[in-house]
């Protein structure tokens, strides 16, 4: 394990290799061998369209896969600690004080029928063994901290009394609660009014800012992406196709999938008036088993024969650039 320890990556992930299946011998392979890294205090992007394994990616970093799934082979330090050979209580300790995680659906991760105060309140004891006033006095200043006004009276209403942008706050104020050095935000603004999303976008690039929180940001659009990120790794159906600096890899995009992407961003679309962006020719991969070669030969411009049999493997296009494509996207 120790051979792959670099202290200036807080987190490190090689040759994940993710499958779904109800027996260990009977799994469907869904994210093939994938590397990772993010140095400290550095916004990392995952991108790539629905279905390309993004989530799954960030959930195995808290060990939190859905049911029938499971890590099939790889490694993934944190800081130094091999997350997947933790115990159960290094791993508790683990996900409540060194990473915090927020999601699309806010609701989805608040309960209902329970007040905002008392769900702050008990997760901070919990992470920080607080004593009930200091997690109060906490979660009024983490509130504030997310630029929720009026925290008082926001820590007795329910979830369903706040806007999704407001209950996207709260789920950030929870995340941030015990200083976690890594924040994942899995289409965090997905969901929301494009006005809340850049409210949103901007608290995390604050919170990146004031206290070197490094983020791994999740998004399946490249113009958030680009707008947000120091790095980007881009994924396709289960590989990461290229990696690198967010202005190498926007400026000198090296693999056709990420070409595509970057040129299907909706900048300025007014089909009615004829103008469009292009969009990815063909259709997503769906959930068809992937067998060998590039998994987006069959919707690559540039696509040949070669593409059948390519080992997927990241070779270097630019300083800290690789790319998946051994033909340069030409
Ligand atoms: N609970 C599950 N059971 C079975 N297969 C699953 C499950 N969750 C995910 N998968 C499989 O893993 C693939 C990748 O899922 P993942 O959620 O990581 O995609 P994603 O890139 O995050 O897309 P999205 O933005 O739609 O969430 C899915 O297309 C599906 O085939």
């Amino acid at each position: 394990m120790n051979e792959h320890m670099n202290e200036n990556q807080l987190l490190q992930i090689y040759n994940l290799r993710i499958g779904f299946g109800t027996k260990l011998n009977d799994v469907n392979p869904i994210v093939h061998g994938l590397n990772l890294s993010i140095s400290r205090g550095r916004i990392l992007g995952l991108v790539g369209e629905s279905g390309s394994g993004k989530s799954l990616t960030c959930r195995s970093v808290m060990r939190l896969l859905p049911d029938g799934g499971h890590v099939l082979s790889g490694d993934v330090i944190f800081d130094g600690h091999d997350v997947l050979g933790m115990s159960k209580s290094e791993l508790l300790a683990f996900r409540s004080t060194q990473v915090g995680m927020i999601f699309q659906d806010p609701f989805s991760s608040l309960n209902p029928t329970r007040r905002i105060g008392s769900q702050m309140i008990e997760a901070l004891r919990t992470a920080l063994s607080l004593s009930k006033k200091d997690a109060q006095l906490r979660a009024l200043s983490l509130l504030e901290q997310v630029d929720i006004s009026n925290p008082s009276a926001k820590l007795r209403m329910y979830p369903n009394e706040l806007s999704g942008g407001m209950r996207q706050r709260v789920m950030l104020a929870i995340a941030l609660g015990a200083r976690p050095s890594l924040l994942i935000a899995d289409e965090p603004t997905t969901a929301l009014d494009t006005t809340t999303q850049a409210q949103i976008l901007s608290l995390l690039r604050r919170v990146r800012d004031d206290d070197g929180t490094s983020i791994l940001l999740v998004s399946h659009d490249f113009g958030v992406i680009a707008e947000m990120c120091d790095d980007v790794a881009v994924m396709y159906g289960g590989f990461i196709v290229e990696s690198g600096p967010i202005e190498e890899v926007y400026l000198r995009p090296r693999h056709p999938y990420t070409q595509a992407l970057i040129a299907s961003v909706p900048t300025l679309a007014i089909p009615e008036r004829g103008y469009r962006r292009p969009t990815i020719p063909g259709p997503p991969l769906g959930t068809l088993p992937y067998t060998s070669g590039c998994p987006f030969a069959s919707r690559c411009t540039f696509s040949r024969a070669e593409c059948e049999d390519v080992s997927m493997t990241l070779l270097p296009v630019g300083p800290s650039h690789t790319s998946a494509c051994p033909f340069g996207g030409e």
